[in-house]
């Protein structure tokens, strides 16, 4: 439904968007992630139609961003990165204004904008001018406007930077809510790799404007050196040696106090029994015995490293 093909974007002498080409299905909650300056930003204003490719091609619901834009923004709503709202505007006469931009009016008009401010919980600053709202309620603001008219894919750029723990949750579980039993698309931007885990189905990491990775949460924490890692708890340092020996174990990291012991596997390899019979053979007192499934972390930051521009 979301189709990017071989996509790219030059500044001047800089190529932001380097040829990056991938599908997004009906269902899923895209994370797209990336180092500061990889083109993220740059590739969702192309997405949306506010910036023109310099090669290759997009489509949205079969519409072609390039000439059929008008088509394709209709099915689309947008949150740009910051969320710019008019700050004059009081939160019920911008949202009826978006909804009358997007074509709705009468009854109609009035029945999306009262569902959209009860998804994103705005009762109580109907009111209130946008530029006198606290961050949170700004980034709600925006997210209402961008669904006024419940559009089949949503791009989200940010649509959690810079908020408390607690706005960041409820923005998450209005993601999650919007994208579930529906045949909807999200594409939610973000440099907050415990977000893609919350609430992605499917990650998408790219850096200097290319494609470095595309895999489930599972499938890409599985490329992570901790994968399978397992880690020992214990109530009194022990010496490593004998975990290092063992077969199928590549390294051991231990904690400053030397009281966790994070024993790293070779890729395909499954340590745990091993390790946790050697415990038992040494007598160790383990307080916790854990096994990992990788960290995404730990992959973003192979991936990038260098990415940076
Ligand atoms: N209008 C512009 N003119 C010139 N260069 C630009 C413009 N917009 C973006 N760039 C450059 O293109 C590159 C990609 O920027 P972009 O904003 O897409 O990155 P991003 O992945 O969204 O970064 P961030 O995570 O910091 O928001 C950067 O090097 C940026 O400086």
């Amino acid at each position: 439904m979301i189709s990017i093909n071989s996509l790219t974007k030059r500044f001047g002498d800089h190529v932001a968007v380097d040829n990056l080409s991938f599908d997004v299905k009906p269902g899923e909650v895209l994370g797209f992630l990336g180092p500061n300056g990889a083109g993220k930003s740059t590739t969702m204003k192309m997405l949306t139609g506010f910036l023109t490719p310099d090669g290759g091609s997009a489509s949205v619901c079969g519409f072609d961003i390039q000439t059929q834009t008008l088509l394709a923004q209709q099915k689309m709503g947008y949150l740009p990165e910051g969320a710019p709202c008019y700050g004059d505007m009081r939160v019920k006469g911008f949202l009826e204004f978006i909804a009358s931009v997007r074509g709705l009016a009468g009854a109609e008009r009035q029945r999306q904008v009262q569902r959209a401010v009860e998804q994103v919980e705005l009762q109580d600053v109907l009111g209130q001018r946008i530029e006198t709202l606290s961050k949170g309620f700004k980034r709600r603001v925006g997210l209402a406007q961008a669904i006024l008219h419940d559009p089949q894919v949503l791009i989200l750029d940010e649509p959690t930077d810079g908020l408390d723990p607690n706005q960041k949750h409820q923005v998450r579980r209005l993601i999650q809510q919007l994208a579930e039993g529906s045949n909807k698309i999200v594409v939610i931007s973000t440099h907050i790799l415990e977000e893609v885990s919350a609430v992605c189905s499917r990650a998408v990491i790219i850096g200097k404007g290319r494609l470095l990775a595309d895999g489930t949460p599972d499938e890409l924490e599985a490329r992570s050196r901790y994968h399978q890692a397992v880690t020992l708890s214990l109530a009194a340092p022990a010496d490593s040696a004998a975990l290092e020996s063992l077969p199928g174990v590549v390294a051991v990291e231990r904690s400053a106090d030397g009281l966790a012991l994070t024993v790293l596997a070779k890729p395909g390899e499954v340590i745990f029994p091993a390790v946790g019979q050697l415990a038992r053979e040494q007598q160790w007192q383990v307080n916790e015995l854990s096994v990992e499934r990788g960290r995404l972390d730990d992959v973003f930051r192979s991936l990038t490293s260098g990415e940076s521009v």
